[in-house]
């Protein structure tokens, strides 16, 4: 089966989403996501102008010998652009593979391990009690796992708290909007929210933070210590992990799980981590780690060392990164969890999908393929719009980590 064809297509209902399209010589087609927030244009262009042109004539059904064409043949090895667009091609191309085979993505990597993937969605209010109350909303809706945050006191903003409590963008401006941190606050104010929401819910969900990368180790040992009473499930990238090593300081102060990775696009991120099983969860996804041929692989080594997956699922991973990484999910062996922050309807309708949520688990569904399309004539009408992550400061204006 040759590929004939491949095209990128920009497209913004709501938020911006980049997806390449391939086309073979037996009709069929396959997609992947290649978003990357904030820097949508530069993977657009690296597949346009260094990937697509290699592509053409190239046996679809080699997906490995062309993830490492795409991956040895750069030179310029990782990076989150380049791996977003080697992401994008290994799940277009899984896509095809598992059509062509007429089954399911999941069938080829092994089948079901588990009946559906447990999923955590996004409470988040202004203060302790606006978060518990959306804490019962999700708790409502049959979420069994629930990622808490709230706005800090004396804080104007802080990160995961948005005005619309469904749907979390943070890319919010053209140009970077600057926020204003400070860690004391955040310090004093984190276990009284884990402290009301225990008390108000019990024991019966698990509960996740996100730290977001804003503590030193020692900072993050301390939190992790001070959140041990209320048992959460993970407390996420509770310091920046380019230092893999950092995380023996907070393992040494407290048994509170750890997550990192979204941010992470190969396995040597996490190989320190997983390998002196530094972290519980790994966190890599399938749109900016490679695609589901690399996942596998950071998925396998984790294994070895009981650190299961939890991949990043934010409303800025496209529907078909969703779908994919669901395929994912309910075949790995070592699963930990799915984050699922939903899309808006307009994105949806630009992604028609197989996938569904039911009782705080969702299922791929079994169409052949990863299960998600593109409706290209209704993505045309929504061009893209140019958007930037925040930056953070100190309260002295110190250039923090967002
Ligand atoms: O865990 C998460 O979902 C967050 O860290 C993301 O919302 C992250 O801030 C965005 O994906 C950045 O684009
Ligand atoms: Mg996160």
């Amino acid at each position: 089966m040759k590929i004939t064809g491949a095209r990128v297509i920009v497209t913004c209902p709501d938020r911006n989403f980049v997806t390449l399209k391939i086309e073979t010589d037996e009709g069929l087609t396959g997609i992947g996501d290649a978003t990357l927030n904030g820097r949508e244009l530069a993977v657009a262009s690296y597949l346009t102008d260094h990937v697509i042109p290699c592509l053409i004539g190239r046996d679809a059904h080699r997906i490995e010998d062309i993830w490492h064409y795409l991956y040895r043949g750069a030179y310029w090895r990782r990076g989150p652009v380049t791996m977003s667009a080697i992401a994008a091609v290994d799940t277009a191309l899984w896509d095809i593979k598992a059509k062509a085979a007429g089954l399911p993505l999941y069938q080829l990597l092994g089948g079901r391990s588990r009946d559906g993937v447990m999923v955590y969605g996004h409470a988040n209010g202004r203060d302790i009690e606006e978060t518990a109350d959306e804490v019962a909303r999700y708790v409502e809706m049959g979420y069994r796992a629930i990622r808490a945050q709230s706005g800090v006191p004396g804080l104007a903003s802080t990160y995961g708290v948005s005005s619309d409590k469904m749907y979390y963008e943070p890319a919010d401006a053209a140009l970077p909007t600057e926020n204003v941190w400070s860690t004391e606050k955040y310090l004093d104010h984190v276990p009284k929210l884990f402290d009301r929401l225990r008390d108000r819910f019990g024991f019966d969900h698990h509960l996740l933070h996100d730290v977001h990368h804003r503590l030193t180790p020692i900072e993050a040992g301390r939190l992790g210590k001070s959140l041990e009473p209320y048992r959460l499930f993970w407390m996420e990238d509770a310091t920046p992990a380019e230092n893999q090593e950092a995380f023996r300081l907070i393992r040494q102060h407290t048994v509170t799980p750890l997550a990192v990775g979204e941010v992470f696009n190969t396995i040597w991120d996490a190989k320190d981590l997983i390998q002196n099983q530094l972290i519980d969860y790994i966190r890599a996804t399938v749109v900016h780690a490679g695609g589901i041929s690399h996942l596998r692989r950071i998925a396998d080594l984790a294994a070895l060392y009981q650190v299961r997956t939890g991949c990043h699922g934010a409303t800025d991973l496209s529907p078909v990164c969703m779908g994919a990484a669901l395929h994912f999910d309910i075949w790995v062996p070592n699963f930990g969890v799915q984050e699922y922050m939903r899309h808006t309807e307009a994105t949806d309708a630009v992604f028609p999908h197989a996938y569904s949520f039911a009782a705080g688990y969702m299922t791929p569904g079994d169409v052949p393929g990863h299960g998600v399309e593109i409706d290209e004539a209704l993505a045309a009408k929504y061009p893209y719009k140019p958007c930037s992550l925040p930056v953070n400061r100190l309260e002295d204006g110190t250039l923090w980590h967002w």
